[in-house]
């Protein structure tokens, strides 16, 4: 059995372009409890969590779990509370080039396989009119860094470079490598 440890729907859809068949457990973990730390700790670690609980309850299963954030001059970017606090990560980040990290962890044959995929993500400088224009999409809701690169938040984005995938929540080329990969850490 493979078991996706994810409420998001994106990851689900991501997943379906390697693993033909799976289920879908999403992992309540309590997010407070994880300590301030740099980025890509804090992705694999929030991964980790994720995929242990979900594993602990299927001992048998190839289980997979991911954690995305945004981040930029030393703040991480989760979800934003409200609509005031999304506008605010975009003032934030509009003009200038942010790091979104995903974490990957992946538990497979008894073994534990995990990394961190780093995209840098340049935005165009944004005006109060564009930022309230795109607020109104209500798409910030769910998204780390308050804007969904695969959708209406597409057009802030002047470039990227690194995995397109990574910034929508699940890197699936490298979850796929990690798939295959005998060692992987
Ligand atoms: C930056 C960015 C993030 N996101 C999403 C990916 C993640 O779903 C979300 C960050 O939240 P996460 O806490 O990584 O994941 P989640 O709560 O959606 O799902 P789960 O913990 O159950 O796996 O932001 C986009 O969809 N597009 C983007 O451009």
């Amino acid at each position: 059995m493979f078991i996706l440890a994810s409420q998001s729907p994106r990851r689900r859809e991501l997943l379906q372009k390697v693993v033909p068949d799976f289920e879908v457990q999403p992992a309540t973990i309590d997010e407070r409890q994880v300590p301030v730390m740099a980025p890509a700790d804090y992705v694999q670690m929030l991964a980790q969590l994720k995929g242990e609980s979900i594993a602990q309850k299927n001992p048998q299963a190839t289980v997979l779990s991911a954690d995305t954030v945004v981040s930029f001059q030393g703040t991480i970017y989760g979800k934003p509370h409200d609509r005031q606090d999304a506008a605010e990560m975009l003032r934030q980040l509009s003009g200038s080039t942010h790091q979104a990290y995903t974490g990957v962890w992946l538990s497979i044959d008894g073994e534990i396989r995990k990394t961190v995929v780093q995209t840098d993500v340049t935005f165009w400088p944004l005006s109060h009119e564009m930022i309230e224009t795109y607020l109104d999409t209500e798409e910030y809701r769910d998204k780390a860094g308050a804007y969904g690169i695969q959708g209406q938040g597409s057009l802030l984005v002047e470039k990227i470079n690194g995995d397109f995938y990574n910034v929508v929540g699940l890197p699936i080329s490298t979850v796929a490598w990690l798939l295959t990969a005998k060692e992987a850490d």
